[in-house]
């Protein structure tokens, strides 16, 4: 389009930026260097003007923001939804620091229409809007949505996945009901909805199983694998089952928790022996290949499984998703668990939040509720459940939702301020908070970042919680004698507890920047334990320190998110006759379930940080005894009601809300996260 057609379409008014490439280019070139957009961001609007440079400003503008949206977890860009709060849909300026100097996306955006966009991308060289998939161009757009091809693509991929698996169920034994009956006999719910998440699972080759913290998800599944291996077993021709979870550290939880589950169930041993107590991550099962994001099973060369678990499915992520559903057998079962009101990954996509849309309703159709009550024996009639169909509601009919939490029921103040806050009752979770009613959940109000108060929560003590003075006097009580050997195992042993002790406590930050964010808080936390003598240094590596891995290494085995604290061991001589050396090494948990330690030189670590304080997407598939969540002094677009959600149910025992300002936590409550997809069932 030229530019004189395109000033019609900008209209009077109009930034000069919208129509102009030139001076879009160089508005792009200042949001990079105020650390607004990505350089990748910014590049890709480059090369689109390099390779068609008649491309209207409006498209590489879009194609600039497609991606920087997916670096905030959007898997696509919706114009509607930019145009009507630029500034909000765009997260920018990030973490809310405005420079005055730069146009906002409002100033850049206003009076401008969504119809003159969609115009302007549909016309354009770069965008497939007709049949996207015989196409080949970088963008597409559907409807208001565009998207980068590959995002497209996987979304397609995971739609058509899904949809084939929802029309081919499976039957079941003809004596489901006793089976039922007899794995959920103790069941004290009506209706059971164990009971009925299991029942679902068993007819079809995909399934979700959603619920909050402590609702039974590992307990339902294991039921549901010893129903499903039960008569294979019998048969001679035991399932192929394997369990997953997205980061080694849900990984290794699970292991834990279905360890003891699988102990506990009422079946034959020949049943419980053949059901999985390892779970691996996904990166594992599907096999990473180095410096690629394809991985050695796909649909040429799938896994051979015959029921896959994938755990935490909260954090899996588009692209995951579509290579997990492109490498599994098409006759295999999937059964996803995960709580769908956590944060979604810090990838682009929240799919297990759009695929579990419209669980709390049920939405079941009269077949599906009819056959539930029959293979369950239970009524569905008191549950307040809407009424869908199977045309318009097909992955419902494999949806269930637990809705009892066995561990943090209504005596459990972590339960109900973790309710309040899903329920978005930002007055309610306050009451909670300042009625001193649950000995559970604490808040701490503090003046400023040098406030004692703070010093006080961090060491630990306040009332008996713990905080970080605890491992650190594990590390120091239980150290090795001077005369141990470095191939004593005793060292392990030592690191295992110290790592186990630094798992009571950890600071959740919301923000990485400013007082409160991550940044600062570690630096804090560092020089308070070095001045009160419990560390030696807080600079650089220090006995003590515990460091978070931010990026996978597979040659070393070490996953994005675990965490591992430097410890000063003996080790034993390369060769026979030579001296032992100390040497300061990071003992990290083995996360295989087997309890090991692997000691890895600092040096060779990939991305770490100090991790006294982590950001609460990082802590996602992790527990501690005691979280404390640092909320920053002024509201911010990532504060929302998921955030303090998955901060809250990350405590096993208690819960510090820290705050230095009034109304921040409240504005997170009352702000449930959007994020753009078209996944949509
Ligand atoms: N039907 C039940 N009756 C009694 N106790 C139960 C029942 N279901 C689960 N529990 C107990 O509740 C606790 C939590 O169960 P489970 O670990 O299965 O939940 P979850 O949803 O997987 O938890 P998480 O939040 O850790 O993912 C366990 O101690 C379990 O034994």
């Amino acid at each position: 389009m030229q530019g004189d057609q395109l000033d019609l379409l900008a209209g009077p008014g109009l930034a000069v930026e919208l129509h102009d490439s030139q001076r879009l280019l160089a508005l792009l070139d200042q949001w990079q260097a105020n650390g607004w957009l990505r350089t990748l961001d910014r590049a890709l609007a480059g090369f689109l003007y390099e390779q068609v440079p008649d491309c209207p400003a409006s498209v590489l503008l879009a194609a600039a923001l497609v991606s920087h949206q997916l670096g905030h977890g959007h898997v696509c860009l919706d114009l509607q939804a930019t145009l009507a709060e630029p500034d909000f849909a765009l997260s920018l300026p990030p973490e809310g620091e405005a420079i005055e100097a730069a146009l906002l996306p409002s100033q850049l955006l206003a009076g401008w229409r969504v119809t003159d966009w969609q115009q302007q991308l549909v016309a354009s060289a770069v965008v497939d809007s007709e049949r996207p998939e015989h196409g080949s161009r970088p963008l597409v757009l559907v409807g208001r949505r565009l998207y980068l091809r590959r995002y497209w693509q996987y979304e397609r991929q995971v739609v058509d996945s899904l949809l084939q698996r929802l029309g081919q169920p499976l039957a079941v034994p003809a004596d489901l009901p006793a089976r039922l009956q007899a794995l959920f006999a103790g069941s004290q719910q009506n209706p059971d909805w164990q009971r009925l998440a299991c029942a679902l699972a068993a007819r079809g080759r995909f399934s979700i199983i959603t619920g909050g913290p402590g609702t039974g998800k590992t307990t339902t599944v294991v039921r549901l694998l010893a129903l499903l291996q039960t008569p294979a077993v019998a048969v001679g021709q035991p399932l192929r089952i394997r369990l997953a979870a997205p980061t080694g550290k849900a990984a290794a939880r699970l292991t834990e928790s279905i360890g003891k589950q699988v102990g506990a169930l009422p079946v034959d041993a020949s049943v419980s022996e053949a059901i999985p107590k390892e779970v691996t991550t996904l990166h594992r099962l599907l096999g990473s290949l180095p410096d690629s994001r394809h991985f050695r099973h796909h649909a040429g060369n799938p896994l051979a499984l015959d029921v896959l678990v994938v755990d935490e499915a909260s954090m899996i992520d588009l692209e995951m998703m579509a290579c997990v559903l492109a490498a599994l057998p098409p006759g295999a079962r999937l059964v996803l668990l995960g709580d769908k009101d956590q944060l979604a990954s810090v990838e682009a996509g929240a799919v297990l939040g759009d695929l579990c849309r419209y669980a709390d309703g049920g939405w079941y159709s009269e077949e599906t509720r009819a056959w539930l009550e029959q293979v369950s024996g239970q009524s569905l009639t008191a549950a307040g459940l809407q009424i869908g169909e199977q045309v318009t509601h097909p992955l419902a009919q494999q949806t269930a939702m637990l809705r009892y939490s066995h561990r943090f029921g209504s005596h459990s103040g972590i339960g109900e301020l973790a309710r309040a806050v899903n329920r978005c009752d930002s007055a309610g979770a306050r009451r909670l908070l300042v009625s001193g009613g649950f000995s559970d959940i604490h808040r701490q109000r503090l003046s400023a970042p040098g406030d004692p108060a703070f010093a006080t929560l961090v060491l630990g003590g306040n009332e008996g919680l713990p905080g970080y003075a605890g491992y650190l006097q594990v590390l120091q009580d239980t150290r090795p004698g001077q005369g141990v050997s470095g191939a004593d195992p005793v060292w392990e042993g030592w690191a295992r507890k110290v790592l186990h002790a630094f798992d009571r406590f950890q600071l959740l930050c919301a923000v990485r920047r400013g007082d409160w964010g991550v940044e600062a808080v570690n630096q804090r936390v560092a020089a308070l334990l070095q001045r009160r003598g419990l560390l030696r240094s807080d600079q650089g590596w220090y006995e003590g320190r515990p460091v978070l891995v931010t990026r996978n290494d597979y040659a070393l085995g070490l996953m994005n998110g675990d965490i591992g604290i430097a410890l000063r061991i003996r080790e034993p001589a390369l060769q026979p006759g030579e001296p032992e050396k100390e040497a300061l090494r990071v003992a990290f948990p083995r996360n295989d379930g087997s309890g090991g330690i692997r000691f890895v030189l600092p040096s060779r670590l990939p991305e770490v940080e100090s991790v006294f304080a982590m950001t609460v997407h990082k802590s996602q598939g992790s527990e501690f005894e005691h979280v404390a969540l640092v909320l920053p002094e002024a509201g911010n677009p990532v504060l929302t009601k998921e955030l303090v959600y998955t901060a809250i149910t990350r405590a096993s025992a208690h819960f510090s809300l820290v705050e230095s300002r009034d109304g921040v936590f409240e504005q997170a409550v009352q702000t449930p996260v959007r994020r753009i997809s078209g996944l949509a069932f």
